[in-house]
């Protein structure tokens, strides 16, 4: 019989009036190594302050560039194209976008360099980027398994050239490529083949890249994308609130009548969540911004919706789950397709998702294309669940913060365990709920087997 620590959260009535959403950690992931890849400073202000930006931070700091935490901004001295791999080994933890990207970008150091990851990171599939670098000339070794993290990259750059990847397995494989490709001699021609999932993210690499003066040509249909040599420029960069944390804090908006404010916001965004909005929206709530202010006023008037709703998260897939935890609270049919390549992100989203809410008693059934997990249709009355169930995360963030939403409609408190894995991106998520007059305790859990788990006093 072990013990586990979990977070009991309380079924709540209502939500006060105001939370701040975290900034963005796309845009200060790519914020940081388009600044390290510039000779010369580059101030990055309202980053954001996570795990997974720290791992970006020390990866890049890894590769020379000295990264600087001022009050609200981020002062980072880029290395330009002369890395100095003095520790030779990057950790990305659990970010993908690190390991992917470093991966590439450590053709071009000038000695070997290991790059590795967590266990869940070390599960996931890489192997289309190796590929896709070795044909460019690289020489990179899996050191355990095949295709998978961890890695040597034994350097000796890459020419340029073409490369050829899959649209459907994760877009960091071609923001991975994009953004060490300016060092190549020649120009570097993506390929991209079949459905083209997560464009948004590409068009977030694209931009970064275009800031920090890098020229990249994307055809209309996104299938080629070509980068051209250069050398990036310092610049100054404003981050704002990222959509997918907002997602959390507007989904339990969504679930309670009220009128909730939150700041740090811009209505303008190239984020593909920004979906989240459209979504609520449809579903019949009310969503204002005021620009000058940076705020997004979110007025509900309903205790649930009703109607046939249908939505294609192609674009979209990190609120994938929280689509789940809002679509068990409406009135008729709630369904979500375009996300299957969300079961190739930190756990298998919408698997877990299904199993996790057929414990509160939520309807869901999952939808499969060509074999795989790509949605789930979900059927309710407008009513809450009972509750008082032992929920898992499956290790991931997005898992944990979508059945913490969806715990603050069910009668009984649920037990929720991996809240430490909010620090991935969003840090002060218990701090943000706390102001909206969520309830929530640490708990010990007994767990006597994997199928008997309970509650007890910390
Ligand atoms: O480049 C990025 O910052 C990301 C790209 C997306 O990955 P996929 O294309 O694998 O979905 C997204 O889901 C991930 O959370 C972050
Ligand atoms: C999956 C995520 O990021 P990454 O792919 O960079 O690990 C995430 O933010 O949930």
């Amino acid at each position: 019989m072990s013990k586990r620590k979990y977070i009991q959260v309380s079924p709540l009535a209502g939500l006060t009036d105001q939370a701040a959403i975290p900034s963005s950690k796309p845009e200060t992931q790519r914020a940081i190594l388009a600044a390290t890849l510039a000779r010369g400073r580059s101030i990055i202000r309202n980053d954001l302050r996570c795990v997974e930006t720290t791992a970006m931070k020390n990866a890049c700091r890894a590769v020379g560039a000295k990264v600087t935490e001022a009050d609200r901004y981020l002062i980072v001295d880029g290395v330009g194209r002369e890395f100095s791999l003095g520790q030779r080994m990057i950790d990305a933890i659990g970010s993908g976008l690190v390991f992917r990207v470093f991966t590439a970008l450590t053709c071009f150091s000038p000695t070997p360099a290991v790059i590795t990851g967590d266990a869940i990171l070390r599960g996931r599939v890489m192997a289309p980027l190796f590929e896709a670098l070795s044909k460019l000339g690289a020489n990179i070794e899996c050191i355990a398994e095949n295709g998978k993290a961890p890695i040597v990259n034994w350097g000796g750059g890459f020419e340029g050239g073409r490369c050829d990847l899959p649209g459907n397995v994760s877009s960091q494989f071609i923001t991975a490529i994009m953004f060490a490709a300016p060092l190549a001699k020649r120009p570097t021609e993506i390929h991209i083949h079949g459905e083209i999932l997560s464009i948004s993210y590409i068009r977030q690499t694209a931009e970064a890249m275009r800031h920090a003066g890098i020229e990249v040509d994307i055809s209309d249909d996104f299938a080629t994308i070509t980068v051209h040599p250069g050398e990036y420029q310092p610049f100054e960069y404003q981050v704002y609130g990222d959509y997918t944390s907002s997602s959390y804090l507007v989904g339990a908006a969504a679930l309670f009548k009220g009128t909730t404010t939150f700041s740090n916001v811009s209505s303008v965004s190239l984020q593909g969540e920004r979906a989240i909005v459209d979504v609520i929206r449809t579903l019949g709530l009310k969503i204002d911004f005021d620009d000058q202010k940076h705020l997004m006023t979110v007025v509900n008037e309903k205790s649930y919706f009703e109607g046939d709703f249908e939505f294609d998260a192609s674009d979209y897939p990190n609120i994938v789950p929280t689509l789940a935890a809002i679509g068990s609270f409406v009135k008729g049919r709630f369904r979500v397709v375009g996300g299957s390549i969300t079961r190739l992100h930190k756990s298998p989203r919408i698997k877990a998702m299904v199993e996790e809410l057929t414990k509160l008693g939520v309807d869901i059934k999952p939808i499969f294309r060509d074999g795989v997990y790509d949605g789930f249709e979900i059927h309710g009355n407008g009513e809450g669940y009972a509750g008082g169930q032992v929920l898992s995360s499956w290790g991931d963030h997005r898992i944990f913060m979508s059945l913490f939403i969806a715990s603050l409609r069910c009668r009984n408190p649920n037990h929720l365990d991996g809240y430490s894995d909010v620090n991935c991106s969003f840090p002060d998520f218990f701090e943000q709920f706390s102001r909206l007059g969520v309830q929530f305790r640490e708990v010990n859990v007994l767990k006597v087997d994997a199928s008997q788990e309970e509650p007890a006093e910390a």
